[in-house]
């Protein structure tokens, strides 16, 4: 096997406060994270919804620090994948590629092909695979291997997603276990389960396999952990108008509250790093929403970081992928999309959505029908020759 390389995948964040307006440029700019019928007005819109949000986005990450740990946090899981990696027997040497800040895609790749690497690892640090996330890492890379002949020397394997991984439930159940061990009648504690949101269209027209995949993922954490506490799901982080997965996480815990949970437990769920939507959302927006609401208790599980059994797992996959049939761009870049059958297509009898459409379009004819008499002096079956 020739030089082996690890490419880890993520979002980024912005390091300071001046990032944080060409960050959330780069990000809406991406036609995966907005979905415009039109290609011409993606960067306008990046530019207005950046202009339009940086000062409030901006004190969030003030809240935090100022700015967003993400970079720091997914060095140090480099660091220690490799390290595991050496202590396997694998020489390997590990690159970061963030989506919207840096180090940039685009600059590990410039690395990797600096240190000819001939067997290359492409890893996303998201446990479930969405469109938005995953997938707009797959389709960047699918494009810039198609321009770059030096790309297409390298032998590469893509992991889709890994939330199923034994290593990562196990990592996931510990975490919980011990954040409950700390609290006295912890069987009582609810576990909130937490994800990042999607649009629903994502979901229902464009095929995205995120919500069935976060949805199996609690349940396999559940299994694994293996306590008799109550659970929910719920998502977070919603941005814009359109309609996103629901529960939404800022319904979901006043009304956990009105049905008389007083012990709330969050645990985020799809990502793998402390960052934004941890530290600020969660720690600070749930829990003043969760104390308002009556919640007496709240705690949130840490997100798993450079945990032991994680990061074990980790190294794991790669020794796996490295055996395995290769997994292509092509392969993972496009979820199959979904046709939607919309209600009023689906014929039923009786006072249904479809009826009433049907009795629109027939009201319609009807208008247009007369119309066409008082303007020609003809009724329409006069003028299509029939009478
Ligand atoms: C699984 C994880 C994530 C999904 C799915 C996801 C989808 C998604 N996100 C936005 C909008 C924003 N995301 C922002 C930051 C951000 N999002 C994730 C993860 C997922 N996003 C991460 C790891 C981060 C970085 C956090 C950091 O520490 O800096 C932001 C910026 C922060 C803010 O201003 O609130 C936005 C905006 C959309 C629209 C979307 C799906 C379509
Ligand atoms: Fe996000």
């Amino acid at each position: 096997m020739g030089r082996v390389g690890v490419l880890l995948l993520n979002l980024g964040g912005p390091e300071q406060l001046e990032d944080v307006r060409p960050f959330l440029y780069n990000l809406f700019s991406d036609p995966e994270i907005i979905r415009l019928p039109f290609r011409w007005l993606q960067r306008p819109l990046a530019w207005l919804i950046s202009t339009l949000r940086y000062t409030k986005s901006q004190e969030n990450y003030k809240a935090i620090g100022g700015g967003s740990p993400l970079r720091r946090i997914t060095e140090e899981q480099a660091v220690a994948l490799q390290e595991r990696l050496t202590q396997k027997g694998h020489d390997a040497q590990i690159y970061v590629g963030m989506r919207y800040w840096h180090p940039f895609t685009e600059e590990a790749l410039v690395r990797i092909k600096r240190d000819k690497i001939e067997q290359l690892v492409i890893l996303p640090l998201y446990p479930q695979f969405s469109i938005s996330t995953s997938g707009s890492s797959f389709r960047l890379l699918e494009r810039l291997w198609s321009e770059d002949p030096a790309l297409q020397d390298i032998n590469y394997t893509v992991i889709p997603s890994w939330y199923d991984r034994p290593g990562y439930l196990q990592a996931m159940s510990q975490l919980i276990a011990q954040e409950l061990d700390h609290c006295q009648d912890s069987e009582h504690i609810h576990l909130f389960f937490s994800a990042h949101g999607v649009p629903v269209n994502y979901v229902e027209e464009a095929g995205d396999p995120y919500q069935s995949e976060i949805e199996n993922c609690t349940q396999l954490i559940m299994d694994t952990l293996n306590r008799p506490n109550p659970h929910t799901l719920a998502y977070q982080s919603r941005v814009g108008p359109v309609e996103w997965l629901k529960p939404y996480t800022e319904e979901a815990i006043p009304e956990l509250a009105q049905q008389g949970v007083e012990d709330l437990m969050v645990v985020p769920i799809s990502f793998v790093s402390e960052h934004i939507e941890t530290l600020e959302e969660i720690d600070m927006e749930y829990r003043h929403l969760a104390e308002e609401s009556g919640i007496k208790n709240f705690y949130r599980v840490p997100a798993l970081n450079t945990h032991p059994v994680f990061i074990e797992d980790l190294a794991d996959m790669v020794i796996e992928a490295l055996d395995s049939p290769q997994v292509k761009f092509a392969e993972v870049a496009h979820p199959p999309k979904k046709t939607k059958m919309y209600p009023q297509e689906r014929w039923e009898w009786g006072m249904t959505t479809a009826a009433e459409v049907w009795n629109g379009r027939l009201a319609m004819i009807g208008i247009v029908a007369v119309l066409v008499e008082l303007i020609t002096g003809h009724g329409p079956l006069h003028l299509v020759g029939l009478l």
